[in-house]
């Protein structure tokens, strides 16, 4: 049995009077894909502040790969292996595609990531930077400056661009917002290949509930703070409480059965 990627314990962020996130404990085993829901003020993003680096737990330890990183910084974090898409802030815009990956495996690879380095672009980067398009399906686009591909093609650039930091841990925010419908079956379709290849673990915060049950392995259920069920995609379809609070039903059956 393999050790856990990330090990979370009683994890709390309070702000003042607010808890946030409110005794959260998980387990994220390797080349799981873990989604984290729940409605508006859930706690999802101050939960992923933390397991980040972005805020400092009030509570609770993050363990990565058996090394605690509780309260690091993030650049810290990101090198020990956890790597966060932002929407759309880590992209070059008057960079090629290629080059915009090739900057990230500059940097892993050691080189400086300073932009005139990319003059002294090396082939074996170059190959790999292509190979990570390919995987996002992108590669037809790799001479195109970024700022002029479209919008759902730069949300992929980002995880081709996280990837490229070969991560342990890969944390994708909301990875079909504002995309269109086709775009958002599309991505979906490219995440679900890419957690398939075996390659990656991934944890996904996301409104698009297509989008989750298509995704998630284990789905952890957040409702003002706390954890309100963690289980598999059914499970989480047919949980009374859950349809309740979070998937909006107005079920009387459903709620009979969460408050007997
Ligand atoms: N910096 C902050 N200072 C004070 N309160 C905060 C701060 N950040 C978040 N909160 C509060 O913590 C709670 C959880 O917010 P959070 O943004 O983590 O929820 P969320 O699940 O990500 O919501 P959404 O889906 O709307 O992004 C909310 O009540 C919010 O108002």
């Amino acid at each position: 049995m393999s050790n856990p990627v990330l090990t979370i314990t009683s994890l709390t962020k309070r702000f003042g009077g607010v808890t946030a996130v409110s005794d959260i404990n998980l387990e994220v085993m390797p080349r799981e894909t873990i989604a984290i829901i729940g409605p508006n003020g859930a706690g999802k993003t101050t939960f992923y502040n933390m397991v980040s680096g972005r805020m400092l737990p009030t509570e609770g330890k993050i363990m990565l790969d058996g090394k605690d990183i509780t309260g690091l910084p993030p650049h810290k974090i990101s090198r020990l292996g956890v790597s966060r898409s932002f929407q759309l802030n880590n992209i070059f815009p008057e960079m090629t595609v290629q080059e915009n990956v090739e900057v990230v495996l500059s940097a892993y690879h050691g080189h400086s990531r300073k932009l005139f380095n990319i003059a002294s672009r090396n082939t074996g980067i170059q190959q790999e930077a292509v190979e990570f398009l390919e995987r996002l399906g992108i590669d037809s686009l790799k001479e195109q400056r970024a700022e002029v591909i479209s919008y759902g093609d730069k949300r992929l650039l980002e995880i081709a661009m996280v990837l490229a930091t070969q991560p342990k841990l890969v944390l994708l925010d909301e990875p079909t917002a504002g995309m269109t419908p086709d775009e958002t079956r599309r991505t979906t379709r490219l995440i679900k290949k890419l957690a398939d290849s075996g390659d990656y673990t991934f944890m996904i915060t996301e409104h698009d509930m297509d989008v989750v049950f298509n995704l998630a392995d284990r789905i952890l259920v957040m409702h003002r703070g706390e954890k309100l069920f963690a289980g598999t995609p059914e499970e989480v379809k047919n949980h009374p409480e859950v349809r309740v609070a979070y998937l909006g039903e107005e079920d009387d059956e459903a709620v009979e059965e969460a408050n007997p």
